[in-house]
Order: structure tokens, then C-alpha cells, then sequence
């Protein structure tokens, strides 16, 4: 009887690992040469971060974290997409305890990449509405190939950004140029991104992208990699700490929010035009 129990549970182990390499939206490859990982989001057709994919990102930035990788660089198997941002399903007619465990998983995420402590670079080969541009604002740098679009686009939505999002946007663009496009929602184009500060480089492909984040990573080579992260925490600690201070606040405000009939109504009416669109095409 013990034995059998034994036995069914390293099966159902067995069978755990079996589904959760089945079911990764995330990989990390380690170039052996360089020391660098980067990180890629797989959930076709557009990135939208949902729960999984957000519990995959942040467990393989841990892993990142723990196998001394020299930097880390962010991107997306999509040729088009780099991340839709949040998965709007998840926001629409929200199950009770899957919604407070989307929105907690968000918050751990941002934390876990704003805060890393390995030099990290965003190569963002497609568009990077809202969320994903949050991903690629908590990255050190930014490499954008052409033709694609990147912003906070929120209001457009009819919903507001969280502050620790405005945090992420206020760390890459000035003041006055962050509150301006946030309040219009506005997209950038690859061209106005790079005009504005929003990105710092382009590139004609992926592998250029990645190679220009490659070679920003590279820039740290002679920098004592102790006194190189504790520069950058304290860079970001106020933000960082706002967010831990306040994390039951901030959710319970987007719960609330989120909840509005309003927001509803305006969410299911965003999600038609998305689909009359794809449908078109
Ligand atoms: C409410 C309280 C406060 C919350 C604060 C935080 C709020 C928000 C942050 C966010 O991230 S909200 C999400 C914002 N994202 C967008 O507005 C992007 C919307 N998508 C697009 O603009 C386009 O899809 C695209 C990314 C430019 C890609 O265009 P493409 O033509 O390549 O693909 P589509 O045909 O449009 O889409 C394919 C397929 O995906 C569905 N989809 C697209 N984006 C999302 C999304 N964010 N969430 C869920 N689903 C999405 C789209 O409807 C299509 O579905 P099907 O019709 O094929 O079923």
C-alpha cells in the first residue's frame, strides 16, 4: 500500500515535469561564448500575458538570476509581435481568484525584472503595445526593429496605468514627454520611439537586435559586477519599494477598478474590435 502510494506519487512527478516542459511559454539559452541568456516569450499569436506566461517569465528570470548569466536579454519567437501586453481575457468578465492571481503574478514579475540584478536588454522584434512595453521599459536598454509600434496605450483602453507602469516609462523618458503620450495613449512608431528616447537603438532583424543588446551587456565587461548591481538598486529601489509597500493596495484598487461596469463594458467593446479586425485580415 505504502510502496504503491510511493510509486504513484514519483509518477505523478514524472508526469508534472513531462507537462510543465510541454507547456513552457518561456525558454532561456545560455550563449556559451558570451555568458548571456536571453529569455523568449512563446505564447502564440501574440505574446498576451496571461497567468502561465507570467509565471513562466518570472521563473525563468529566477533562473537567470541563479546561474551567473552576464546578462540577460528579452524577446519573442513572434516575427511580428514582441508582446500584446496583458491578456485582455484575463481582465474581461474575470474569474474571482484567478484574476487576483493574474494581477499578484504581475506584480512579481515587474518586481523580479525591474529589479534584477544582471544587466538586462530588450531586443523587440515586433509590437509592444501597454504591457509589453512595460517589459521592455524594465529592461536597461532597448533595441526595436522597424515597422512596429511601442507605448503605453492604456487610456485608449478606458483603463489607467498602474504608478509602478509610470515608474517603468518615467526611468526610460523625461517628465513632461512620459505624461504627455500616457495621458493620450499614445503608440510610438520603431522611427518616433527612437526620436523620443523610448528605445535606444534600431535594427534591421532580431539577430541584429540581439546582437546590439549583446554588445550593450558588453559595455559592463570591465565593471565590477557587485558594484554594478548595487548601482543600479539604488537606481531603482524607490520604485521597487513602492510597489512591496503598497502590493494589497495596488491590488484590491485594480480589483475594484477592473470590476467597474464601465471598465467592463469598454474592455468587451476593445476585445469585438480586436477580433472584427483579425477576422478581416
Ligand atoms: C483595468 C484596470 C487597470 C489595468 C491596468 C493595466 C492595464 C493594461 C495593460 C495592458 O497590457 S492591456 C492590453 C493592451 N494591449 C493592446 O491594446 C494590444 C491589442 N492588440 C493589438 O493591437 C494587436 O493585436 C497587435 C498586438 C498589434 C497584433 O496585431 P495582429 O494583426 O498581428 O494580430 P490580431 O489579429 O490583432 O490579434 C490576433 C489575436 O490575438 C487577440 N489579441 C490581440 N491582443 C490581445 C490582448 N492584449 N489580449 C487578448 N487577446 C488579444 C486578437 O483578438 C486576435 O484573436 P482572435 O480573433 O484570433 O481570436
Amino acid at each position: 500500500m505504502m510502496r504503491s502510494k510511493v510509486l504513484s506519487l514519483v509518477a505523478r512527478a514524472a508526469s508534472n515535469r513531462m507537462m510543465s516542459t510541454a507547456t513552457k511559454l518561456t525558454t532561456v539559452e545560455v550563449n556559451d561564448k558570451t555568458g548571456i541568456a536571453t529569455l523568449t516569450m512563446n505564447r502564440p499569436p501574440v505574446n498576451g500575458l496571461n497567468l502561465e506566461l507570467l509565471q513562466d517569465l518570472k521563473s525563468s528570470i529566477d533562473e537567470v538570476e541563479g546561474n551567473k548569466s552576464r546578462g540577460l536579454i528579452l524577446t519573442s519567437s513572434s516575427s511580428t509581435i514582441f508582446s500584446a501586453g496583458l491578456d485582455i481575457l484575463e481582465m474581461y468578465k474575470p474569474d474571482k481568484d484567478r484574476i487576483r492571481a493574474f494581477w499578484t503574478q504581475l506584480q512579481e514579475t515587474w518586481l523580479a525584472l525591474y529589479g534584477s540584478s544582471v544587466p538586462t536588454a530588450a531586443a523587440i522584434n515586433g509590437h509592444s503595445p501597454a504591457g509589453g512595453c512595460l517589459l521592455a521599459t524594465s529592461c536597461e536598454y532597448r533595441v526595436m526593429v522597424p515597422n512596429f509600434t511601442i507605448g503605453l496605450n492604456e487610456t485608449q483602453l478606458g483603463i489607467v496605468a498602474p504608478k509602478w507602469f509610470m515608474a517603468s516609462f518615467l526611468s526610460v523618458l523625461p517628465q513632461r514627454e512620459a505624461e504627455r503620450a500616457l495621458n493620450q495613449g499614445r503608440m510610438f512608431t520603431t522611427e518616433e520611439a527612437l526620436k523620443v528616447g523610448l528605445i535606444d537603438e534600431t535594427a534591421n532583424s532580431k539577430e541584429e537586435a540581439i546582437e546590439k543588446c549583446v554588445a550593450f551587456i558588453g559595455t559592463f565587461a570591465k565593471v565590477n559586477p557587485l558594484a554594478r548591481s548595487l548601482t543600479k538598486q539604488q537606481f531603482r529601489a524607490a520604485d521597487l519599494q513602492q510597489l512591496q509597500n503598497e502590493r494589497q493596495q495596488d491590488l484590491e484598487k485594480f480589483l475594484f477598478f477592473v470590476n467597474q461596469p464601465a471598465v467592463q463594458k469598454g474592455l468587451g467593446i476593445y476585445l469585438e474590435g480586436l477580433k472584427k479586425k483579425a477576422k478581416k485580415q
